[in-house]
């Protein structure tokens, strides 16, 4: 279980985060949604100890993240990144091995290259793609390859940025269902970032919504569309009246 209490977060004048208060539960897909420049990828760096709060605190199983061995922290994490985020110059398997071929995780390199093999065809990826280099892959397969390397350490809590931005209607299904696939099968703990209701419905067991600072809404999927909340009503018809300002 991930507790944040009292998150805040300025750049300089601006106050991005004003105390952000979330439970993310063990075993559970929760979905942050949010307008543009809200946040979102502020508070998962924050988690990450890529930014550092000004104030709060993150309890990760209820010891606060600030203590203990960093290495030891980042590996129970998977990520995948806004536009899979590959390294060109290396071959697919090598993108998907690369948190295995060194640091805490290291292992030998064919036990590495054997499971880069077995999560690309977790993610529907034949064996023959291993070999190739990122750019010779459709957006969708390079997709699949971030969501494979996002894996390949059996990550306690995996992070998805933006999972389907970028790819079509039906990759963006098929990237969807892997994710909640594999969510459920590894039972681990997802957090995902998105803009696409679509996804926020195929993904999630609970959404948060984050506005002005703060958690606006949180709740299990069943109950979004129920929710009186204005500011959940206006975000999930996309519309452009209603109290969230469109002058951003
Ligand atoms: N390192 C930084 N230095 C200065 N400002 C930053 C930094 N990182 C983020 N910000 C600012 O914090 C605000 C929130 O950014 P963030 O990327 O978290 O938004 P977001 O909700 O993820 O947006 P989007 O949905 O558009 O990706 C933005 O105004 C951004 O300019």
């Amino acid at each position: 279980m991930i507790e944040i209490s009292g998150l805040s977060k300025s750049f300089g004048a601006k106050q991005v985060l004003r105390g952000v208060d979330l439970v993310v539960p063990s075993g559970q897909s929760t979905v942050i949604i949010g307008g543009s420049g809200t946040g979102k990828s502020v508070l998962l760096k924050c988690i990450l100890g890529l930014v550092q709060p000004d104030g709060g605190t993150i309890r990760l199983d209820g010891q606060d993240i600030r203590n203990g061995a960093r290495d030891a922290f980042l590996a129970r994490f998977g990520m995948l990144f806004q536009g899979a985020a590959l390294f060109d110059s290396l071959p697919v398997w090598h993108n998907v091995a690369f948190r295995l071929l060194r640091g805490s995780l290291a292992r030998p390199k064919a036990e590495a290259r054997a499971i880069a093999l077995d999560k690309l065809r977790r993610v529907g990826l034949d064996a023959d793609v291993a070999d190739l280099f990122p750019a010779e892959l459709s957006g969708g397969m390079q997709k699949r390859v971030g969501l494979a390397r996002a894996i390949a350490a059996d990550p306690e809590i995996i992070f998805f940025d933006e999972p389907t931005t970028g790819l079509d209607p039906i990759m963006a299904g098929v990237i969807n269902a892997l994710i909640r696939e594999i969510v459920s099968e590894m039972g681990a703990t997802a957090i995902t970032i998105t803009h696409d209701m679509s996804s926020v419905r195929a993904i999630a067991d609970r959404v948060a919504m984050i506005h002005a600072g703060k958690i606006r809404w949180e709740g299990p999927i069943a109950d979004l569309d129920t929710t009186p909340d204005p500011y959940i009503q206006q975000f999930i018809h996309g519309r452009a009246d209603g109290p969230i300002g469109t002058l951003r």
